[in-house]
């Protein structure tokens, strides 16, 4: 049918343009696009899409059905719609993916296909305009970032390297809890946990360290510990403008000057960072920190790619952002689920004592023995996904589920509702270990009922660092510690509230009592 109106329509030309030729072109352009949309059109109607609400309101499409906690609005959806769902966002259609089985094909079947990640204005500002890893579209430059990031900070010789300044940071979160716990006082985690991973971040990055345990030393670690926070709250909020093109120019939330604001800030203190490091070139390789090892990269174009100082910032900016709020967030929610579950904290230190003993502290090299305490990090990153929702990019048209999703079709891919899927788990709402002591799941991203750190080739860059320092840290609190919260309160009416963002922190921190187990001598100072 249309190629019958487009040979009629050169047909038309041929009688008009002797006439005259203006109202000729006119006429056929007015037919070629006819002819176009006619096509489109019928493609689309042939095309089998996924099921979905129907969007009622206009403009708005179906965002009202979200709430403010969207993972949970997206799951009950897919109750109704099933595990692969299309819905339409503003302007934009999205695609929900929600089952293990539909994961494996998005992120291993078609893991090329679904490599990239769809344009967002905050995070685009944050990134310096995509060109750190986190944000880049797939493509050449995405490949030689994660490829100098892996070499700088996470081989296995990176790694090993790096574990005295894990274990020292430990140490110094071990002995000021242990102040608190002589004295008999509650401990904020939360601002203990966030400050060792932005200690360790920091010294591994740029080899300086910000924070002590208990407050910010200078008014620099204040403000660089403001515009973080603020840079993972506004990351997290959701923006119209991402899914509402034409409202894009007028930022009806405000976002736009708040970021601009941080950015400005954030940007001064990479800059410091960056001229530090540009006036104390170091000889010595063992001496170098990150931030030297990418200078060095920028001047030998060792990678057939060079790297400009906004790219150099934006993947700093990706590594605090990406690397430090990630594991405290965890470690947070597994000292919660113990508090809550004296028997499995019980279980978990009795590993602990018979693996380790109380002569020594536990050291990295032990976590392969500590059976029980990885079945308690895996049980806690699925019931308490740290990052609940994967966002990515179909790059050509391709089917998922027998369904056609469209090149450029954001996709979803929702962890929260797969690490509750029926087709894995039963009892999916309670916290228990056993489900994986003995079963061969792990997180590594082969084991598409179990997604922390996402699969495939945009998975979680930083995942061998992040999972040993949630492991690591945790055997550190427990075998240390045992930890109570104040007397008369019940931690069966714990309040167990989260914060969406960028991760799913608790929205009251945990306060607890530390309770010594160790000989005195073992807790510092360093
Ligand atoms: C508990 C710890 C962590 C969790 C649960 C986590 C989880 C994730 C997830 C779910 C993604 C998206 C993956 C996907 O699209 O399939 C991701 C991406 C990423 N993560 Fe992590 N992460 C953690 C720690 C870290 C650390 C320590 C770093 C670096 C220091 C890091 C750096 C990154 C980067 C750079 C990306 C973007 C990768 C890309 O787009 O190519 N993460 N992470």
């Amino acid at each position: 049918m249309a190629n019958y109106l487009m040979s009629n329509c050169l047909a038309w030309a041929k009688l008009l343009i002797p006439i005259n030729s203006v109202v000729g072109v006119g006429i056929v352009v007015i037919f070629g696009v006819l002819c176009f949309s006619h096509k489109h059109f019928v493609h689309r109607m042939k095309l089998e899409k996924p099921p979905g609400p129907f969007p009622i309101w206009p403009i708005l499409g179906s965002l009202p059905l979200l709430s403010k906690f969207p993972y949970f609005s997206l799951y009950n959806l897919s109750k109704k719609y099933g595990d692969v769902m299309e819905l339409k966002l503003g302007t934009t259609n999205i695609v929900v993916i929600s089952s293990p089985k539909l994961a494996k094909e998005v992120l291993q079947t078609h893991d090329l296909v679904f490599a990239t990640r769809s344009e967002n204005v905050i995070a685009t500002m944050f990134s310096y305009g995509r060109k750190d890893v986190a944000w880049a579209p797939y493509g050449h430059d995405w490949r030689q970032m994660r490829k100098l990031c892996t070499l700088g900070l996470f081989t296995p010789k990176r790694l090993h390297a790096s574990k005295k300044v894990r274990n020292e940071e430990i140490s110094c979160m071990v002995h000021e809890i242990f102040e608190h716990c002589k004295e008999g006082k509650l401990v904020n985690l939360k601002t203990m946990l966030i400050n060792t991973s932005l200690n360790m971040m920091t010294r591994l990055l740029f080899n300086k360290k910000y924070f002590s345990t208990k407050q910010f030393s200078t008014k620099e670690c204040e403000e660089f510990n403001d515009f973080l926070t603020e840079e993972l709250h506004l990351q997290g909020l959701f923006n119209i403008s991402d899914y509402v093109s034409f409202l894009k120019p007028f930022d009806l939330q405000g976002f736009l000057p708040r970021g601009k604001k941080i950015h400005m800030k954030m940007d001064r203190f990479f800059d410091k960072i960056l001229h530090d490091h540009r006036i104390d070139q170091k000889e010595n390789v063992e001496s170098k920190d990150f931030v030297d090892m990418l200078f060095s990269s920028s001047r030998v174009d060792n990678y057939n790619y060079t790297l400009d100082d906004n790219t150099i910032k934006g993947i700093i900016n990706d590594m605090l952002i990406a690397g430090t709020d990630t594991t405290s967030t965890t470690i947070e929610w597994a000292l919660v689920e113990l508090v809550k579950n004296p028997n499995i904290m019980k279980k978990t230190q009795d590993e602990l004592d018979h693996v380790v003993g109380h002569d020594r502290i536990v050291d990295e090299d032990d976590i392969p023995q500590l059976k029980y305490l990885q079945a308690v990090v895996k049980e806690t990153f699925r019931l308490h996904a740290t990052i609940p929702l994967i966002t990515r990019e179909c790059m050509t048209n391709c089917k998922v589920g027998g369904y056609d999703i469209l090149a450029k079709t954001p996709i979803i891919v929702n962890i929260w509702a797969i690490h509750r899927h029926s087709s894995a788990y039963d009892d999916p709402w309670d916290f228990n270990p056993e489900r994986f002591v003995g079963s061969g799941v792990d997180v590594k991203g082969v084991d598409f009922e179990l997604l922390p750190f996402g699969s495939g080739r945009r998975g979680c860059l930083g995942m061998p660092l992040g999972l040993m320092q949630v492991q690591y840290q945790l055997a550190r609190l427990l075998h240390s510690f045992t930890w109570k919260l104040p007397i008369g309160e019940n931690p069966q009416n714990m309040d167990m509230g989260e914060v969406f963002g960028v991760t799913l922190p608790k929205v009251i921190p945990l306060e607890v009592i530390p309770i010594a187990r160790l000989p005195l001598h073992m807790y510092g100072p360093l």
